[in-house]
């Protein structure tokens, strides 16, 4: 794959109008391919084994928020990134999960082309799927480079998107404890 991808980025420069041979360009079509495999290496990862076995049983079913968790993504209709922070919540049910765990699934799913409401989605049936959760929030801030950097030209604006699964959607109450808890 890094061999394909290196010869196309050496293509994509020449069409450009490039001089793939010049100096600063030599090993470019090269660090592309490994940097864009590198942006999207979600594809390459699955649940089960970004989780490892790290549920842990504990008897509490409040709320644990876990906020802040910055993701790099790339947009799926320009390939341009759009990066932010998310905020996950989730109302145990006799099961933990392991705290790094939560960014390390953000990251497999941001790792891939995606649009920020299905990442968002995405999320959150994963914490709902491996922590068997009464209730799963998911709040995803994001800027968008291409509404920023080209297109619109908006550089202020910004996109947030949310998920709430089971108790955290039926009942306002738990849901303004989350929102409460992350300053929202
Ligand atoms: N809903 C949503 N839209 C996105 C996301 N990322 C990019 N887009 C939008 O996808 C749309 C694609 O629109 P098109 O008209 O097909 O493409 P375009 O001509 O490049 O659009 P402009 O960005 O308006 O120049 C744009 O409105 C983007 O802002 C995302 O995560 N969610
Ligand atoms: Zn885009």
């Amino acid at each position: 794959m890094s061999d394909d991808l290196t010869h196309h980025y050496s293509q994509i420069l020449s069409i450009l109008g490039e001089d793939t041979k010049r100096g600063g360009l030599v090993d470019t079509p090269k660090r592309a391919a490994k940097a864009m495999q590198f942006l999207t290496n979600g594809y390459q990862k699955n649940l089960s084994d970004v989780v490892n076995g790290a549920i842990f049983e504990a008897d509490t079913d409040e709320m644990v928020v876990i906020q802040n968790i910055e993701y790099y993504s790339l947009c799926e209709h320009h390939i341009l990134p759009f990066i932010g922070q998310c905020h996950i919540a989730y109302l145990p049910k006799g099961k933990v999960l392991g705290l790094s765990k939560f960014a390390r699934i953000v990251d497999m799913y941001a790792r891939r082309l995606q649009i920020q409401e299905g990442l968002t989605k995405q999320i959150a049936d994963a914490v709902q799927e491996v922590t068997g959760a009464a209730g799963v929030g998911v709040i995803m801030e994001g800027k968008h480079m291409c509404m920023t950097m080209r297109g619109v030209q908006k550089q202020n604006s910004s996109m947030v998107t949310s998920v709430m699964l089971g108790a955290m959607r039926k009942s306002d109450a738990t849901r303004n404890e989350f929102l409460r808890l992350i300053g929202k």
